[in-house]
């Protein structure tokens, strides 16, 4: 991650991150901890995240503070912003990254299904920021970043239980800017188009179903992760200061 800016007020920030273990996340666990931020991530995926912050250390000479955490627990999340903040100081900017964008069918969906989808993709992001909001109030500010996704507005139909929550974050979004803006913190929304995670390749990504993308696409190319950090870093920093209750899209500019 060598063609970044960089932001100076990132640098000692104490960041946390939602599933920073792998795919999109890690890619913003390394952009952040590339800024020489403080970066705690949160993840149930032990092996990946272990693995990621050994790398970041033989990388950048810091490793991030891996805490294990199913976000579907709000107790556990809860105290893993404790111990984060414990750590690195109260937190500054929080990313809610994680998800899980399962597919189903309307007719497998039931009651505890749909509960714990909207758990990962949409409810954990009101708690962690419910449980970083005071001490972003005592520090003078902040930013939160929540991740939806282009696929509601595509009408994509694979998955609606996922789409209701990743719409969901875009007015958890607006609703939190208006409740915290007062407090000088900002909460913004990042649309990603698709991205080629290993989790995408692996289930997902044919040569078809990437071609079509492309077609779609003004920018010719297959989005990476690490485009993602970008948006988000600029986001979390003071270049964004006017800058709250917004989407940014970054989708590779479909048409
Ligand atoms: N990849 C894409 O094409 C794409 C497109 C649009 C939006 N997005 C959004 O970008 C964000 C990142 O997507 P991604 O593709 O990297 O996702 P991913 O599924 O590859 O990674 C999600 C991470 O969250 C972790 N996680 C999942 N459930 C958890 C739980 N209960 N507790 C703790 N950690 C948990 C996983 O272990 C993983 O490390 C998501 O919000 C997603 O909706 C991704």
């Amino acid at each position: 991650m060598t063609d970044l800016p960089t932001y100076p007020d990132l640098k000692g920030a104490s960041v946390l991150i939602t599933g920073g273990g792998s795919g999109i996340g890690a890619a913003l666990t390394e952009g952040f901890v590339a800024q020489g931020a403080q970066v705690a991530f949160i993840d149930i995926a032990e092996e990946p995240s272990r693995r990621l912050a050994a790398e970041l250390h033989d990388r950048y000479g810091h490793a991030p503070l891996y805490l294990k955490a199913d976000l579907t627990d709000v107790d556990a999340v809860r105290a893993a912003v404790d111990e984060a903040a414990r750590d690195h100081g109260l937190i500054s900017v929080l990313v809610n990254n994680a998800a899980w964008d399962d597919r189903h069918e309307l007719t497998d969906v039931d009651a505890g299904y749909w509960d714990k989808n909207q758990a990962i993709n949409l409810r954990h992001a009101f708690f962690t920021a419910q449980a970083v909001a005071e001490g972003m109030k005592a520090s003078g500010g902040g930013s939160i970043i929540n991740f939806t996704s282009t696929s509601f507005m595509l009408n994509i139909g694979e998955m609606p239980s996922y789409t209701a929550a990743k719409a969901g974050i875009i007015g958890l979004t607006k609703g939190l800017a208006g409740k915290l803006g007062p407090f000088g913190i900002r909460v913004n929304a990042i649309a990603p188009g698709w991205v080629m995670t290993d989790r995408q390749k692996q289930l997902w990504v044919t040569e078809d179903a990437l071609n079509e993308m492309l077609e779609r696409q003004t920018l010719k190319h297959a989005l990476q992760p690490a485009e993602m950090a970008g948006p988000c870093l600029f986001l979390a920093s003071n270049a964004a200061s006017a800058i709250s209750a917004q989407v940014l899209i970054a989708d590779g500019g479909l048409l």
